[in-house]
């Protein structure tokens, strides 16, 4: 299974945001960092994806089907779009939440086997004693592993995840990539994640996408990526690439002027 992007065109108005956009295609069980700078367009190319936006031209491919053709139903089993800003208004305890997610478009009873899989996977993200309190309670960071558990509980086969850590302390940070990039090999799901520390991100993707005035700028695995001298270009940084003794790369960024 993969997911390609062929020849996409997208514009708000007259702002265009991706002008013919190719990718090469993105394969199951590997983990994706889109980057770029602010407004260069990660969370309308995940709109796109998950179908909330037409593009004007061009294709998005999964299993070589136009997902703009497939029915909201069956785009919405396979594809979940984890946003920047969940909103967590009604007041509804975590369990129900995630419960909620993994029932879908479902009618009826939930299953034992539904409250099984919640249960699994609100101590897989390690939130398990929340389960009774009410969403619209919890801080930021919480509401993020929630809105992440509702992610994973439905099982999809593309995951976008709009700067799933941007909440988060440092410990959790590293646990919840680690957990992305596992369930991503072990479930065999074709996951981007948008993020900002670039750092952070070479530890745990495959594969980084570098977008800039409309296109991929720099496609590659996280060390040729940063180490592109059109990478820093596109920041407006000087970087400065370093491995330390564990063999992390160690990204330093410097303004140029
Ligand atoms: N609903 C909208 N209507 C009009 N223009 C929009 C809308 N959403 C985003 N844009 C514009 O489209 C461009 C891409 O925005 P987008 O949010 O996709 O960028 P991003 O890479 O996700 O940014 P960030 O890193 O700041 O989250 C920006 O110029 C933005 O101002």
């Amino acid at each position: 299974m993969t997911l390609e992007i062929s020849g996409l065109r997208f514009a708000y108005g007259t702002n265009v945001v991706f002008d013919a956009l190719h990718a090469a295609p993105f394969q199951k069980g590997e983990l994706t960092a889109l980057i770029g700078p602010n407004g260069v367009g990660k969370s309308s190319l995940f709109r796109l994806m998950a179908g909330l936006h037409k593009p004007a031209e061009g294709k998005i491919l999964l299993h070589g089907t136009d997902t703009s053709l497939l029915p909201d139903r069956r785009r919405s089993e396979s594809i979940f779009l984890l946003t920047q800003h969940t909103a967590m208004k009604a007041a509804l305890a975590v369990f129900d939440v995630v419960l909620l997610a993994k029932r879908g478009w479902q009618g009826g009873r939930a299953t034992s086997s539904d409250i099984a899989h919640v249960e699994e996977t609100l101590d897989l993200l390690g939130i398990e004693f929340l389960s009774d309190r009410l969403v619209t309670e919890l801080s930021g960071g919480q509401q993020q592993l929630v809105a992440l558990c509702q992610a994973l509980v439905r099982n999809p086969q593309v995951l976008l995840l709009d700067e799933p850590t941007s909440a988060l302390d440092l410990r959790r940070q590293l646990e919840v990539l680690r957990l992305i990039r596992n369930v991503t090999r072990e479930r065999q799901i074709i996951t981007f994640a948008a993020l900002h520390d670039l750092a952070l991100a070479s530890r745990f993707a495959d594969r980084f996408v570098l977008l800039h005035e409309g296109r991929v700028a720099v496609d590659g695995n996280p060390e040729e990526v940063l180490r592109n001298p059109l990478t820093g270009n596109v920041y407006g940084v000087r970087l400065e690439i370093d491995r330390n003794a564990n063999g992390s790369l160690i990204v330093n960024a410097d303004l140029t002027s």
